[in-house]
C-alpha cells in the first residue's frame, strides 16, 4: 500500500496551486483541480506558439506511453477556458503514489488563458470520474485509479496563503491541522465533492440560512463563490465595500477590517474562513482598492475554492464518499 506527497506551491497571488507529477519519466508541474476529472497536459503536438513558455510532454520520449486509438477529449472550465485533443496512457507517479496505466489527455488545442499561464502545464482532475470528458469511453482520474493501492482511499489538500503546502495521496497527516477533522457526507450525483451548506455567520453576527444550500470543494477555483444573500450580508459589515461592475465583483478599501465568515459543511461543522484571506488582491497600482475573495454566484451550487482551503485542511475520502475539514 502506497502514499504520495507533493508540494503545493501557490502562483503569485494564490491564483492557483501547482504541484509536480511524473509522466513516463517526465516531470510536469500541474494545476490540481478537485472540481474536474481530466488529466491533460501541454505536449509536443501543440502548435509551437501554444507550447512556448511551457514544459511540453513528449510522448515519443516515453517508453511506456501508448496511444489510445480513436479516443479524444474536450473540456471547458467555469471561466470559459478549455482544452481539447487526443488520449493515451502512461505511468503516472505523484510523490510516490503510482498508477501504471493512467489516461493522459494530450491537448492539441488550448485556450489563450492556459497558454498565458506559463507556470501551469496542465491539470490533474480529482473530482469523480463520471465528469471525465474522454470519448468514446470516459477514463478514470488518477485518484480513482490509485485508490485501491493507497494505504487509505483518501487524498488531502493543505493549501496555504503565499506559502508552500501539500497534496497527499493515501494518508492524512494530522500534524497539518488543528484539532480533529469534521466529516460530512458527499453527494456524488453531479460528480463533484459536493456537500450541504445552508448555515452561515458573518463575524459574531446573527446566523443566516440558505434553504437547500449546496457547495463543492474546488481546489481549481481561486476564490470562494457563495449565495448572493450571504455575500451581501458579509460585505454589509465592511466599510467602503462596493459592487464594482468594472472590475467584476465586490471591492473594498485594502485597509478594511474583514470579519471571518463561517459556513457550515454537512450540517454539523461550521468552517471558519479567515477574514484576512478574504482580502484577495489590490485592483489598483496604489494598492488602495482590494478585490474580495468572497464573491456571489447565481447558481444554487456554491463553489468553495482556494480562499476556503487557505483556512481549512481538507480530506477527500473516496472510500466512503465523505469530506473532512479542520482549521489549519
Ligand atoms: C487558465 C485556467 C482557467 C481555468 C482553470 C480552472 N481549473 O479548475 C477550475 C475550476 C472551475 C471548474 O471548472 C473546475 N475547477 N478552473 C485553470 C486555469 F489555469
Amino acid at each position: 500500500a502506497s502514499t504520495g506527497t507533493v508540494a503545493a506551491t501557490p502562483e503569485t497571488g494564490d491564483v492557483e496551486y501547482l504541484a509536480p507529477i511524473n509522466i513516463g519519466g517526465q516531470t510536469m508541474v500541474m494545476d490540481f483541480d478537485s472540481g474536474s476529472s481530466d488529466l491533460w497536459v501541454f505536449n509536443t503536438q501543440l502548435a509551437a506558439a501554444s507550447q512556448t513558455g511551457h514544459t511540453n510532454f513528449d510522448p515519443s520520449k516515453s517508453t511506456t506511453f501508448k496511444l489510445m486509438q480513436g479516443a479524444s477529449f474536450s473540456i471547458s472550465y467555469g471561466d470559459g477556458s478549455g482544452a481539447a485533443g487526443n488520449v493515451g496512457t502512461d505511468t503516472v507517479n505523484i510523490g510516490g503514489a503510482t498508477v501504471t496505466s493512467q489516461a493522459i489527455e494530450l491537448a492539441t488545442a488550448v485556450s489563450s488563458s492556459f497558454v498565458q499561464d506559463t507556470q501551469s502545464n496542465g491539470l490533474v482532475g480529482l473530482a469523480y470520474s463520471k465528469l471525465n470528458t474522454v470519448k468514446p469511453t470516459a477514463q478514470k482520474t488518477f485518484f480513482d485509479n490509485a485508490k485501491s493501492s493507497l494505504a487509505e482511499p483518501v487524498f488531502t489538500a493543505d493549501l496555504r496563503h503565499n506559502a508552500v503546502g501539500a497534496y497527499t495521496f493515501g494518508a492524512i497527516d494530522s500534524t497539518k491541522f488543528n484539532g480533529s477533522l469534521s466529516w460530512a457526507a458527499v453527494n456524488t450525483t453531479n460528480g463533484f465533492w459536493q456537500f450541504s451548506s445552508t448555515k452561515f455567520q458573518v463575524g459574531t453576527g446573527a446566523a443566516m440560512t440558505v434553504a437547500g444550500g449546496q457547495a463543492i470543494a474546488d481546489t481549481g477555483t481561486t476564490l470562494m463563490l457563495a449565495n448572493a444573500a450571504v455575500v451581501n450580508a458579509y460585505y454589509s459589515q465592511v466599510t467602503g465595500a462596493v459592487n464594482n461592475q468594472t472590475v467584476g465583483g465586490v471591492t473594498f478599501p485594502c485597509n478594511a477590517q474583514l470579519p471571518d465568515l463561517q459556513v457550515d459543511v454537512g450540517g454539523n461543522y461550521m468552517a471558519v474562513v479567515r477574514g484576512d484571506d478574504i482580502n484577495f488582491a489590490p485592483v489598483d497600482n496604489a494598492g488602495t482598492t482590494c478585490f474580495g475573495g468572497l464573491q456571489a454566484i447565481s447558481s444554487d451550487l456554491q463553489i468553495y475554492g482556494d480562499i476556503m482551503f487557505k483556512s481549512q485542511f481538507v480530506a477527500f475520502n473516496g472510500g466512503n464518499n465523505t469530506i473532512g475539514m479542520a482549521p489549519h
